[in-house]
């Protein structure tokens, strides 16, 4: 089974992503990771050179490829992965796919604490800036995040309510 983790930059996608594969012994993929390693460049560099388009196009093609090329993985996607090209309806096609559902407070909280600087499209931004975005970007993202298959309301998660979710 292919398991997709989505939501929000600060979900917790690739912490939670982590864990779950370890406990049902999948691999386990991070999209930005996967991206990068594709590349030899980071996620910044990749935005800095050819823009967001040019990273949709680069991200869907990857996960093409890990849709193609595994078939029992926990997949964490990056934060705007279901919002371009057809993703979220590949995803669903693929496998299992888990709305991390956070709220806005949380996630600035968490992001705060980390280095802004590998996300570009939070780097630079104040407190303020970061509270406005993140909640304008969910408010548009919210009708892609729905689609997934299940939802996951809130923190804390136990990997045994997400087992449970998709009935392993
Ligand atoms: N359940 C949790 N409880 C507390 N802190 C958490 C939890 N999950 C993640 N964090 C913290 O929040 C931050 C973001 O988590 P993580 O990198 O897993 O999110 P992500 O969804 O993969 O984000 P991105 O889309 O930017 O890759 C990290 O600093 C992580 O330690
Ligand atoms: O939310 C987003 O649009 C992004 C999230 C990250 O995972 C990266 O995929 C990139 O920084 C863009
Ligand atoms: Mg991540």
């Amino acid at each position: 089974m292919l398991i997709f983790l989505i939501g929000m930059m600060g979900s917790g996608k690739t912490t939670l992503g982590k864990e779950l594969a370890a406990e049902l012994n999948y691999s386990f993929v991070d999209l930005d990771a996967f991206i990068e390693e594709k590349e030899g460049r980071t996620i910044a560099e990749i935005f800095a050179q050819q823009g967001q388009q040019g990273f949709r196009e680069l991200e869907h093609k990857a996960l093409q490829t890990i849709v193609a090329n595994y078939s029992q993985a926990v997949v964490a996607t990056g934060g705007g992965a279901p919002c371009f090209f057809n993703n979220i309806q590949l995803m669903n096609q693929a496998g299992e796919t888990i709305f991390l559902d956070v709220p806005i407070k949380m996630l600035v909280q968490r992001l705060s604490q980390s280095d802004l600087s590998t996300r570009p499209l939070l780097a630079g931004k104040t407190q303020s800036e970061l509270i406005s975005f993140l909640g304008k970007t969910l408010a548009d993202r919210r009708q892609f995040y729905v689609q997934a298959k299940h939802l996951v309301a809130m923190p804390p998660y136990t990997i045994n309510a997400l087992l449970k979710l998709l009935l392993l």
